[in-house]
């Protein structure tokens, strides 16, 4: 372990964060009274430039009205290049009487994104003397966000989360898509020319390299990393596989666009009954190899040590977690 221990994320479930249009008011109860950990009430892509002031209005309407009950509660504001982000931020923190928990900040692009939007809120946390302080989720989706990922995660003290959006990512990196996340057709290899038979093909992941950056940039500085959406909400196989290799990955949850995402997202990212049996009995055979002396034995026909007790632990704090929220 190097000298500078890494903080720990924020201690809350965020296996799934489900998103809906401000200007869809009639969603908000149904968002409320779904499973996901977290909430994200959009004011930014899924909101039409005609729409966003009436948006704005019914996103402070709703957080104030609706009962949220537990969850996380988070409204994804609009980009430090529009008009509009500066209006959200005051008339979010104005507005409302406390319960909202954090701002999302899409396509943050430097630490300066993240310090910009810190000033606005605390002077207008300190004009309105607010007990709360409000949390900060940013999604890397632009290449200047990736470039820039870790000194986003480190931007300010308010920082809880970093998401990729495969979406605007894919349009900023100009990849040839026009599919939102998920395996992309024409992202694979073939078995070599030399090979016995017909040539087989294996899709690679195009995610893979963001979400790592990501996942590494949250580690180190204390943050939850979140793989973001799935466009194609009629593909269950498909969203699960995604979150899947996310969750391999190191990221606690996924966004949901479609309520049908809700329980797929929180199946894949609350570890298994058999995983956190596994993950005890690893560190049980572990404790027994201490108390011999050994830093290294066999378990069920592999290799453990004491690398592995943190691996387990990662799974048994989660679960534990999961079951006190
Ligand atoms: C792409 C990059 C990004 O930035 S993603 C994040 C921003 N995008 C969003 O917030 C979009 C969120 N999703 C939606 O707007 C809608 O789900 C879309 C995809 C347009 C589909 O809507 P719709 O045609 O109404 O779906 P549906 O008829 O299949 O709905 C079935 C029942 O579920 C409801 N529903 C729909 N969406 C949500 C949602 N986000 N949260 C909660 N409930 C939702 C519908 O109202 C419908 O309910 P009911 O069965 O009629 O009672
Ligand atoms: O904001 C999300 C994205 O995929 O873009
Ligand atoms: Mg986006």
């Amino acid at each position: 372990m190097s000298f500078t221990i890494p903080p720990s994320p924020p201690a809350r479930p965020n296996r799934c964060q489900l998103f809906g249009p401000g200007s869809r008011p009639e969603l908000f109860e149904k968002m409320a009274a779904s499973d996901a950990d977290v909430i994200n009430l959009d004011l930014e892509d899924s909101v039409a430039p005609d729409d966003k002031d009436a948006a704005r209005k019914n996103v402070v309407a709703a957080i104030n009205d609706v009962d949220w009950g537990k969850k996380t509660l988070s409204v994804r504001i609009n980009g430090l290049d529009t008009p509009y982000w500066y209006r959200d931020v005051v008339d979010l923190l104005e507005g409302t009487k406390g319960r909202l928990d954090a701002i999302m900040i899409p396509k943050a692009g430097c630490a300066g994104d993240i310090y910009a939007v810190d000033a606005l809120v605390s002077a207008v946390e300190a004009a309105t003397a607010k007990d709360k302080r409000i949390g900060f989720e940013a999604i890397i989706e632009t290449a200047a966000g990736l470039a820039h990922v870790e000194e986003i995660a480190a931007a300010s003290p308010r920082m809880e989360s970093l998401h990729l959006g495969p979406a605007d990512y894919a349009a900023y990196m100009g990849m040839a898509t026009t599919h939102i996340g998920g395996t992309q057709s024409n992202y694979y290899m073939l078995s070599p020319k030399e090979a016995e038979g017909e040539r087989q093909v294996h899709y690679a992941d195009p995610w893979h390299y963001p979400i790592v950056a990501i996942v590494a940039a949250c580690r180190t500085h204390g943050l939850l990393p979140v793989d973001g959406p799935f466009g194609d909400f009629s593909d269950p196989d498909g969203f699960k596989a995604q979150a899947l290799r996310s969750a391999t990955l190191g990221c606690v949850g996924k966004w949901a666009i479609h309520p049908s995402q809700v329980a797929l997202s929180n199946e894949v990212f609350t570890p298994s009954d058999a995983a956190v049996e596994d993950a005890r009995a690893i560190i049980a055979a572990m404790d027994q190899a201490k108390a011999e002396g050994k830093g290294a034995v066999t378990y069920k026909g592999k290799l453990i040590d004491i690398a592995s007790i943190k691996q387990a632990e990662v799974i048994v704090k989660q679960a534990e977690m999961i079951a006190a929220r």
